[in-house]
């Protein structure tokens, strides 16, 4: 894997191992429902950043918050250095954050390709009309995005599905579908909802082994969500470890793993 044309677009504002993204005092309430209460945790670039915790600790809910799909009512995000309390996905999308979701949300009847090339959408300089008028410059560009879409299909070796609708796919394509659509919206913050869940023993490892090398290879920072902690001790260069809303550790996969109030929260102590 080299000479992609993908991630032309680096950011260099924020230097490897600094905060890229930096959550402040989030807390975040569905009416009477805490679902944060109060969270501060860094991303820094270039590391994979694992957020772990029992079943309806706050991990989705934080990842909406980071990507702007949920307003908390209390604290902050910054991101590159920029501070807000609100931002729509979009907005987040354009700024450099994408993200898959817990349940694959791909548009079932089209193809892989164009799947994928929907990720493409937001590089798209050129208005609706200009795109169907297909001609000049909007050719060029639409040439260009098909060039980086096909290096995405070969990359995630998914040549051989690229015409067939997303829908037929096996479970464990589907998600890396959907890792090849966030891919083309070139993140530097990739948000990754269970990447692995359903997936069978093989489909894991080549899960992550993509996951590790958009990471090296393409210096993307990655933050995710995994219930496997075989595969989150292997990944991860940091956890942080939610329960109950509140963050109970954070640190090395092995401090956390040693970690008394983790093990006592997936023993299911009460407290
Ligand atoms: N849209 C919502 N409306 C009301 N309550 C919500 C909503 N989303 C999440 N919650 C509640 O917030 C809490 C945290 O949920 P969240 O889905 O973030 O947890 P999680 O750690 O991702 O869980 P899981 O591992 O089961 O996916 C739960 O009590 C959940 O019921």
């Amino acid at each position: 894997m080299n000479g992609l044309a993908l991630f032309s677009r680096r950011d260099d504002s924020v230097a490897k191992g600094e905060p890229l993204l930096t959550v402040e005092n989030v807390s975040l309430r569905f009416g009477g429902v805490k679902a944060i209460s109060d969270v501060s945790f860094d991303i820094r670039k270039g590391e994979v950043r694992a957020i772990i915790g029992p079943n309806g600790a706050g991990k989705t809910s934080m990842l909406n918050v980071i990507n702007g799909f949920y307003h908390p009512q209390e604290g902050r995000i910054s991101f590159r250095g920029q501070t807000r309390r609100r931002m729509r996905p979009s907005h987040a999308a354009a700024q450099g954050i994408s993200r898959t979701f817990q349940n694959v949300a791909l548009f079932k009847g089209m193809s892989t390709l164009d799947n994928i090339m929907a990720g493409r959408t937001l590089h798209m300089k050129r208005g609706f009309f200009w795109q169907l008028w297909r001609h000049g410059p909007a050719l060029d560009e639409e040439i260009r995005h098909r060039r980086v879409v096909e290096e995405i299909i070969d990359f995630l070796e998914i040549e051989a599905v690229r015409k067939t609708p997303v829908g037929k796919l096996p479970y464990g394509l589907q998600k890396r579908v959907e890792l090849g659509r966030a891919l083309a919206m070139e993140p530097d913050l990739l948000l990754l909802d269970e990447p692995m869940a359903g997936m069978n023993l093989e489909e894991k490892e080549d899960m992550c082994r993509f996951i590790l090398d958009v990471n090296n290879a393409f210096g993307v920072t990655i933050a995710l969500i995994e219930h496997d902690m075989g595969v989150v001790m292997d990944l991860s260069d940091r956890v942080v470890v939610l329960e109950y809303g509140r963050k109970i550790a954070d640190g090395a996969p092995d401090e956390v793993k040693a970690s008394q109030a983790v093990i006592d929260a997936y023993l299911g102590v009460a407290h």
